[in-house]
């Protein structure tokens, strides 16, 4: 199994969320502190997402990554090698994802005195927390609606990335690095305006358990969020996570092409 393709991921997902990183701390007006926990964990995740993907297109189509340009594969194998890729990193990126979600939403980033101190203290805080609380299950809570939001997005993202490479670039050719950033940054904007609705949903229930829970699973989620605060619910943040796709997956294709194209 080739394996340059999972660490190219690696590489890139780590610069992307570099300049995500700011985006991603005002998207729920909480605080996060340090980077080496998201950068180990989008690099993880990343890496799975790239891999998986490449490796399932070689899988329906024969033809490696080099090979792609001359013989370029169908939209249908596109899609289906980003769902694959999509499903499987949503697995991945569960547990750090519910930790991420649940530091963010603390409150009390500053202990004041005589308050008491915040519920988690940092990211493996949490995560022993969590376990110990809500069990080994805890850690996937939400995992459901994002397998749910990743598997058809993901199939967005590169259909949209290949799309766009294609459409400006000469055949047979490598597309310039131009073409990757804008196709990339827009593969990151189509696919996050998708998975938008789900998003929504799934930090709602991963944010449930640490009270008495609320939500009886996805679709309950779903029709009480609706319900409450109208379909606008589903679009909620939908702007920044618009403005983060764009240079966060611009990056992450130009880094993931260039070191393909350097080891390959
Ligand atoms: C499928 N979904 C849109 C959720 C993400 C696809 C892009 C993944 C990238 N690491 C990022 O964080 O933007």
């Amino acid at each position: 199994m080739p394996v340059e393709e999972f660490v190219a991921g690696w590489i890139s997902g780590a610069l992307g969320l570099v300049l995500g990183h700011p985006f991603d701390t005002v998207k729920l007006l909480g605080f996060f502190k340090g980077m080496s926990f998201p950068i180990a964990s989008i690099a993880v995740v990343n890496s799975v997402l790239f891999g998986v993907y490449s490796n399932t297109l070689l899988l329906l189509t024969a033809t490696s990554h080099q090979e792609r340009r001359a013989q370029p594969p169908s939209y249908t194998h596109i899609f289906l090698a980003g769902c694959t890729g999509g499903f499987l990193q949503a697995y991945c990126l569960a547990p750090f994802d519910l930790i991420k979600v649940r530091l963010q939403n603390q409150t009390e980033p500053v202990a004041q005195p005589g308050s008491p101190p915040p519920q988690y203290q940092g990211p493996m805080h949490c995560a022993a927390s969590i376990f110990r609380e809500e069990g080994y299950r805890g850690l996937f809570r939400g995992a459901w609606a994002l397998m749910l939001r990743d598997t058809p997005t993901v199939g967005i993202y590169f259909i949209t990335y290949e799309g766009l490479c294609r459409q400006y670039t000469p055949e047979g050719q490598n597309p310039s690095s131009a073409t990757v950033l804008v196709a990339g940054g827009f593969a990151g904007i189509a696919s996050w305006v998708a998975a938008t609705p789900l998003d929504v949903i799934k930090s709602r229930m991963q944010m449930d358990g640490l009270r008495r829970r609320v939500y009886q699973g996805v679709l309950d989620c779903m029709m009480s969020s609706v319900r409450q605060e109208g379909l606008g619910v589903f679009f909620r943040g939908v702007t920044i996570n618009s403005a983060r796709a764009f240079p966060v997956n611009a990056v992450t294709f130009l880094s993931y092409e260039y070191l393909l194209r350097w080891w390959g």
